[in-house]
C-alpha cells in the first residue's frame, strides 16, 4: 500500500505502456484515466490513403501531472503504442515494444556500472502495460498470448477488457473466465495484485482479493459529460440509455484507476525494480560472461569429451557466483553508504545539541552585563 512519506511536492515518478489494437479505445482510456485529453484524438482526421500504409508500432511519452484526491502527486509518463497490429507480421512489433521496455533496463544497468554517477539520470523503467483484449465474446488470440508472454516477464502486465459496454454482463463474465484460463494454461504471468495473507495488513489483503476477483478489468472510457437530472457523469449515451464510466456496476474503470495509482502503485514499482530487472540484470550479466567463456574455449566446447562438460559446469557455477558476488557487492556497499549517512547524521545532532548548550550556559552572563550596564 501507498505510504503517506512518499508523497513529494514533485511527483511520485510512475511510467505506463498502453498496448493493444487501434480503434480499442486506448486514446479514449488514457484521456478519461488522466481527466484530461493528454492524447489528442485524430480519428476525425481519418486519410483512407493511408489505410494501407501498414506503419509499425511506435512508442510515444506523454508526461502530465495528477493529483490524486489527498493530495498524493504523481509524475505520469504514458507511453502510448499507436499502429500495434495494424501490419500482417505483427513479429517487429512485439520486438519493437520489448527493445523499449528493455533498453530502460540497460540505461539504469550502465548508470550503475559508471563509477561517478550522473545526478541528473532519468530513471525511466516501466512500471505497468495495461494491454486491451477485443471485446469479441471469445477468449486470447494469438497475437494477446504471444504479446502477453513475452513481455510479462519484463513488464507488469494488467490485462483489461476493452470497450466492455459493448458486451452484456453474462457475456462480459463468461469473456473474463476465458481469458483467465488461457491466462492459466499458457503460464502468462501477468500482474495478480499479490498479496501475503500473514504478512499483510488485513485491508490490503481484501483489497487485493477484490482486485485480483475483477480481472482482467472491464474497460469503459469517456471523455464526453453527460447531464442526467442535473447531475453531471463521465460517460457513454445510448439509444436505449447512458454508461457511466465512474459508476462500479458499469465498468471496472475506477477500481483499475485507484490501483495503480493509489494503493498498488508502489507495489508495481517495487516489482519493476526489485524482482523485473534484478531478473534482466543477472540474464545479462550471465550472457556477456557466457559468449566471453564460449569464445575463450572454443576449441573445449569441439571436443565434446565428459571433462569439457564438466569444465563447462564448473565455469557456469563460477559466473553464477561471480554474478551473485556483485549483488552482494552492491549490497554491501548500499549498507555502509546508510551506516556512514546515520553516523554524519548522529554527528549533526551532537553538535546541535552541544551548541544549544553552550548558548543557555552562556545566556545569564549575557543578561548580568546587560544589566551592569543599565545601571
Ligand atoms: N463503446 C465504446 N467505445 C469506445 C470506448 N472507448 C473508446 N471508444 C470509441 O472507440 C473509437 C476509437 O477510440 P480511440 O480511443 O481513438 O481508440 P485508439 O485505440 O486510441 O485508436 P487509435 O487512435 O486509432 O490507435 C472512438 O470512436 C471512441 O469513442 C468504450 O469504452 N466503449
Amino acid at each position: 500500500m501507498r505510504t503517506a512519506k512518499k508523497t513529494s511536492k514533485k511527483g511520485v515518478p510512475f511510467n505506463l505502456l498502453v498496448v493493444g489494437d487501434a480503434g480499442l479505445g486506448r486514446t479514449a482510456f488514457v484521456n478519461t484515466l488522466c481527466e484530461k485529453p493528454l492524447i489528442r484524438n485524430d480519428n476525425a482526421n481519418f486519410d483512407p490513403s493511408s489505410a494501407a500504409s501498414m506503419s509499425p508500432v511506435e512508442v510515444i511519452p506523454y508526461q502530465t501531472d495528477i493529483t490524486l484526491e489527498d493530495g498524493f502527486r504523481i509524475s505520469l509518463t504514458i507511453l502510448d503504442t499507436p499502429h500495434f497490429n495494424e501490419a500482417i507480421d505483427n513479429e517487429n512489433n512485439f520486438d519493437i515494444i520489448l527493445q523499449y521496455v528493455e533498453s530502460q533496463y540497460d540505461n539504469v544497468l550502465e548508470e550503475e556500472t559508471r563509477i561517478k554517477r550522473n545526478a541528473k539520470f532519468c530513471d525511466d523503467r516501466v512500471h505497468a502495460l495495461i494491454y486491451f483484449i477485443s471485446p469479441t465474446g471469445h477468449g486470447l488470440r494469438e497475437l494477446d498470448i504471444e504479446l502477453m508472454k513475452r513481455l510479462a516477464p519484463r513488464v507488469n502486465v494488467i490485462p483489461v477488457v476493452a470497450k466492455a459496454d459493448s458486451l452484456t454482463a453474462e457475456e462480459l463474465k463468461a469473456t473474463k473466465q476465458m481469458i483467465l484460463d488461457d491466462i492459466a494454461y499458457y503460464h502468462i504471468p501477468v500482474y495478480n495484485f499479490p498479496y501475503d495473507e500473514e504478512e499483510d495488513d488485513e485491508a490490503l489483503v481484501s483489497l487485493s482479493k477484490s482486485l485480483r476477483s475483477k480481472m482482467p478489468f472491464a474497460i469503459v472510457s469517456s471523455d464526453r459529460l453527460i447531464d442526467i437530472n442535473g447531475s453531471t457523469i463521465r460517460g457513454r449515451a445510448y439509444p436505449w440509455g447512458v454508461v457511466d464510466v465512474d459508476n462500479p456496476s458499469h465498468s471496472d474503470f475506477l477500481a483499475l484507476r485507484s490501483a495503480i495509482f493509489s494503493s498498488h502503485l508502489e507495489d508495481l514499482q517495487s516489482i519493476t525494480n526489485n524482482q523485473l530487472y534484478e531478473t534482466y540484470r543477472t540474464e545479462k550479466l550471465s550472457a556477456s560472461h557466457l559468449a566471453m567463456d564460449s569464445t575463450s574455449s572454443f576449441s573445449d566446447v569441439n571436443s565434446g569429451n565428459q571433462q569439457d562438460q564438466v569444465l563447462r559446469e564448473d565455469r557456469l557455477r563460477a559466473i553464477e557466483l561471480s554474478v551473485q558476488r556483485e549483488i552482494e557487492e552492491k549490497r554491501r556497499q548500499l549498507l555502509a553508504r546508510e551506516d556512514a549517512l546515520r553516523a554524519l547524521e548522529e554527528k549533526i545532532a551532537a553538535s546541535t545539541t552541544a551548541m544549544a548548550n553552550t548558548s543557555v550556559s552562556t545566556l545569564p552572563s549575557t543578561a548580568n552585563s546587560a544589566s551592569q550596564s543599565q545601571t
